[in-house]
This record gives C-alpha cells, sequence and structure tokens, in this order.
C-alpha cells in the first residue's frame, strides 16, 4: 500500500509568502500573502523578517483549522546558500547559518529553510529544501563576465523552471532531458533560464542586478552610470542595494510591486505606467532572443510562468516578439510548493537519495 505522507510547504518571496499543505500529490490548502513594499521596507535584513513571516505562516495554518501534528515534514524554499547541484537536502546547522548570514546574498527565500527547520524542530520532525535558487549547471561559457575578478553567477527561480519545463516535456510526449527550453519566470524577480537537454546551462543572476527589470529590481544596468553613482557620495552600499534589488524596476518607476496595481494606473489613462509596463515586456522578451542564440535556435518551447504570466497582455506582447523562435507555453504563477512537496516524499518513499549539505 502506498504511504501517505502530509507535508507542509513554505515559500518566502520577495513580494509574497506562500503557504501550502499537500497529502501525498494532493493539495490540502493553499494560501499565498501578499506584502507591499512597505510592509517589507521596515527590515533592514532578511533575517530580521523571520518573526514576522512565521507568524503569518503559523496564523495561516491555525485558521485553515490543520492540526500541526499530523505533518510528517516541513519543506521551505531553499535560498542563497553555498551553490549545490539540485536535489532534496536536510536542513542542517550548516545550512541555518549559511542561510541567515547569506553567503551568496540576500533574498526572502533564505528564510524558508531557517523558518521550516523552527516549525519542524517544534515538532520533532525533519525539515528540508528542494532546488534551491543556487542550484549551479552553468557550463564554462556562461561563468566569465568580461573582466576576471566577477564571475557569473547562478542564482534563479530553478525549482519552478524545472517544474514547469517537466511539465512542457511531458506534454511534448517526453522527460526534461529529452529536450531545450528558454523558460522565463516573471515574479518579484525575473529570471530567464536556458535549459539544455535537463541543465540549467545559464540564466541571469536576477537577484544582483543582470537581466531585465522586474516588479522590485533594476535588472542589468548601464555600467558606467553605476559606478558614477556609486561614487557620487549621496549613497551608501546598502543604499545602492537596494536600487538594485528591492527598490528597482516597477518600485521604482511607479511605487508598486504589485502589477495588477500598474495594469490599473493604465487602465485609468496613465501613459507612463504603460510605458514602463510595455518596456519590461520589451526587455523580457529581448533576453528571451538572446538565449535562444545560446541553443542555436534548437529551442522545442519557450515558457512563460510565475505571476506576471497571469497577465494576458503582457504575455500577448512577449509572444509578438519571440513566436517565431519557438512555440510559447504559458504556465501562470507557480509549481513551486507542489515540486517541494514531491522532492520530499521522493525521498520519503526511498526514491532518490537525500543530499548532505556540507
Ligand atoms: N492576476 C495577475 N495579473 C497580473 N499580475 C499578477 C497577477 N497575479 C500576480 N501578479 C504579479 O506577479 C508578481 C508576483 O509574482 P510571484 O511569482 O508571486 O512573485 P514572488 O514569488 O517573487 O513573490 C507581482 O508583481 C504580482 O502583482
Ligand atoms: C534568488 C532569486 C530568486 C527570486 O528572485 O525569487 P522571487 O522572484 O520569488 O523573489
Amino acid at each position: 500500500m502506498k504511504n501517505s505522507y502530509k507535508i507542509l510547504a513554505i515559500n518566502p518571496g520577495s513580494t509574497s509568502t506562500k503557504i501550502a499543505i499537500y497529502e501525498n500529490e494532493n493539495l490540502v490548502f493553499k494560501e499565498t500573502i501578499s506584502h507591499s513594499n512597505s510592509d517589507l521596507e521596515k527590515f533592514d535584513k532578511i533575517s530580521d523578517q523571520f518573526e514576522y513571516r512565521k507568524k503569518i505562516i503559523l496564523d495561516t495554518v491555525k485558521e485553515q483549522k490543520f492540526n500541526l501534528s499530523e505533518l510528517n515534514a516541513v519543506v521551505g524554499r531553499g535560498g542563497n546558500m553555498k551553490p549545490v547541484e539540485g536535489g532534496t537536502y536536510k536542513v542542517n546547522e550548516e545550512m541555518v547559518g549559511d542561510l541567515t548570514v547569506g553567503v551568496m546574498g540576500q533574498h526572502a527565500s533564505n528564510l524558508g529553510g531557517i523558518i521550516a527547520e523552527a516549525i519542524a524542530k517544534d515538532l520533532g520532525l525533519s525539515a528540508y529544501v528542494v532546488d534551491p535558487v543556487v542550484v549551479d549547471e552553468f557550463e564554462d561559457y556562461a561563468r566569465i563576465s568580461g573582466i576576471p575578478e566577477i564571475k557569473r553567477k547562478s542564482k534563479d527561480h530553478p525549482l519552478n523552471q524545472k517544474a514547469v519545463a517537466r511539465i512542457a516535456a511531458s506534454e511534448l510526449g517526453g522527460v526534461y532531458s529529452d529536450y531545450n527550453f528558454v523558460v522565463a519566470h516573471m515574479g518579484g524577480g525575473i529570471s530567464i533560464g536556458i535549459h539544455k537537454k535537463g541543465r540549467i546551462i545559464d540564466v541571469n543572476n536576477c537577484l544582483d542586478g543582470e537581466g531585465t527589470f522586474s516588479p522590485e529590481r533594476s535588472g542589468s544596468l548601464p555600467v558606467g552610470s553605476l559606478v558614477e553613482m556609486c561614487f557620487s557620495g549621496k549613497y551608501t552600499m546598502h543604499e545602492i542595494k537596494k536600487k538594485i534589488t528591492g527598490k528597482g524596476g516597477l518600485v521604482a518607476y511607479l511605487g508598486t510591486n504589485d502589477a495588477r496595481e500598474v495594469k490599473k494606473k493604465i487602465s485609468e489613462g496613465d501613459e507612463y505606467a504603460k510605458l514602463i509596463y510595455e518596456t519590461m515586456a520589451y526587455q523580457i522578451s529581448k533576453d528571451i532572443g538572446a538565449a535562444a542564440t545560446v541553443l542555436k535556435g534548437k529551442v522545442e518551447n519557450i515558457v512563460l510562468t510565475g505571476g506576471l504570466a497571469y497577465d494576458e497582455d503582457l504575455v500577448q506582447w512577449i509572444k509578438e516578439r519571440v513566436e517565431f523562435i519557438a512555440p510559447v507555453k504559458v504556465y501562470p504563477g507557480e509549481n513551486e510548493m507542489y515540486a517541494m512537496v514531491q522532492g520530499v516524499i521522493r525521498i520519503l518513499n526511498g526514491e532518490e537519495k537525500l543530499k548532505v549539505y556540507i
């Protein structure tokens, strides 16, 4: 008989906290709590959000009248720990330490493993992370930037990128490692991953100012102008970093990280909001085009996903520019919660080997 597992999945993102409980592959409940820019700007460091996000998660579970003692495990989105290969990792002391410092950078996902561990510990359970944001499958070309002191890094949305690529592959009648895809995950940050036969061989580091601008990030900037801004004496390093991640993109131009609010402004006749939002689609399309060249045009599908993929106008603007490359598939939202839970179930069922974080 098949084992039955109830698993709590928690996913702190830059604009939201997502909470879900699954019993095997069946969703018991899922909630998304959105965070406005002003909710989060009072926290200096990501680790300062620990109590705030943990309380939201526990209150949400309570509202659902779910008894935590029924759980078998807790899984969190994996954050900026040391780069690792894809897979499921048990949270350990080393990982909590690295996530708390943010050894690869600051992002809400750093709280995934930390909060999962805190909740699991109180329940006498184990906590896990699956395919953390720092999964690194780069080919050599992708590591080179343009000056030897700066190496390019893989920081993106591998959990959802791979989950939707697997769905696209199964719809094509094969498996993930049979095909090439360009996947654009479009959330608070936007990553455009180049998937070659089951590996993400290049992707923009969407946390540190590479690629298109996004709801809360600047993306790539003209370097000379950025250097002048850094040395102008007007800003601290922390302020500059915030301009790039957290207060860039739509937040900088339009004062909101919420694309639905931007849509409202546009529907009220705001031409500036329209220009900025359409430019985001233009930049996304341009990066998809560049990604296709890495695969020498051999792309089975372009895949659009993330919260912004719910916006049919944005999707249409991108399609118009990239559909000549390959058929476009759209999976709005994310499959991260399901993907995390299945990663843990494969371990509990002995179908996959648990990886150890060192
Ligand atoms: N129905 C929708 N239409 C347009 N934009 C949406 C919709 N739902 C969510 N979004 C936008 O998607 C973005 C968040 O995407 P999401 O994948 O949840 O991000 P994250 O995980 O980074 O917090 C926000 O800008 C939000 O406004
Ligand atoms: C480290 C990058 C992952 C990321 O940007 O996730 P969100 O879009 O959820 O903030």
